[in-house]
């Protein structure tokens, strides 16, 4: 069997006032798998999220993104492989146009011409944004901007998309419509987030992430159904939400 997309093994970290945010965590992400990664605020979701590309390395156990161990030496590679779009758009957008700024990661990493231009095209035709090509990223509304960031990192090619909290701030119509848009892609996803009923619409499997721990690796449905965890756990569905009557998308995984 081919290696796992992401693999943390034992993964334990504390920042460097002491805190603990991670203890022994495991977590491994199989190539095609959309997972969401639940949890209350303080979990520890963005502790994790930030050794997938680097931006912290464990005190103990390991990360490894398609078969890399995350380090030093394979940063540029892992950074490559594993795209983050972080939660505000405007950590993400800083050129001119919404093309530059899709093109700025390519162009860095040495693609040039007709490729540059046919990647760049691609890229904003996923997240359908290709008619805002020419326009400056700050002209956008917010979802469009949002849109915009998903391209930046899809303009890379990544083995492993992270999303943190893809829906928040969105209206009800450009929030389906980026939930349309994520199940479209054809990418391995791990998607941060506090919006249940998102995460049972795009991600088959749930992860819950609890004072640094791994307390529930499941079916999304089943974890949403499971009362006992969801309370434990401070995770609670919007008013008048049931998974039992919304469908089951992401029933087996
Ligand atoms: N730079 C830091 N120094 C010390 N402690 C930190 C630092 N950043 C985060 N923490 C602590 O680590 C724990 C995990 O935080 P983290 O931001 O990873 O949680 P989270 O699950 O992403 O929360 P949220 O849902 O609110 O975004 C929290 O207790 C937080 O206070």
């Amino acid at each position: 069997m081919s290696d796992p997309v992401l693999a943390l093994d034992g993964v334990a970290f504390a920042y460097p006032d002491g805190h603990q945010a991670l203890f022994g965590v495991d977590l491994h992400v199989e190539r095609g798998e959309r997972v969401a990664l639940l949890g209350p605020n303080g979990a520890g979701k963005t502790t994790l999220v930030l050794h997938l590309n680097g931006i912290l390395s464990p005190g103990a156990g390991t990360v490894r993104v398609a078969g890399l161990d995350v380090g030093r030496r394979t940063l540029a590679e892992v950074r490559r492989r594993v795209g983050v779009v972080f939660q505000d758009p405007d950590d993400q957008l800083f050129m001119g146009t919404v093309r530059d700024d899709v093109a700025f990661g390519p162009r860095n990493a040495g693609v040039r011409g007709a490729e540059l231009d046919r990647r760049v095209e691609a890229a904003l035709e996923q997240v359908g944004m290709a008619a805002y090509a020419d326009r400056p990223p700050h002209h956008l509304s917010f979802g469009q901007r949002r849109r915009v960031a998903i391209a930046t990192v899809l303009v890379m090619e990544p083995e492993l998309l992270v999303l943190d909290e893809p829906s928040s701030n969105l209206d009800p119509a450009s929030r389906r419509e980026l939930a349309e848009i994520l199940l479209g892609l054809d990418v391995t996803m791990l998607m941060v987030t506090h919006d249940l009923p998102y995460a049972l619409q795009l991600c088959p499997r749930s992860v819950v992430l609890s004072d640094g721990v791994v307390v529930a690796d499941a079916a999304t449905y089943d974890v949403l159904t499971d009362e006992a965890t969801m309370a434990a756990h401070r995770l609670e569905l919007p008013f008048g939400f049931d998974p039992r009557t919304a469908g089951r998308p992401g029933a087996r995984w």
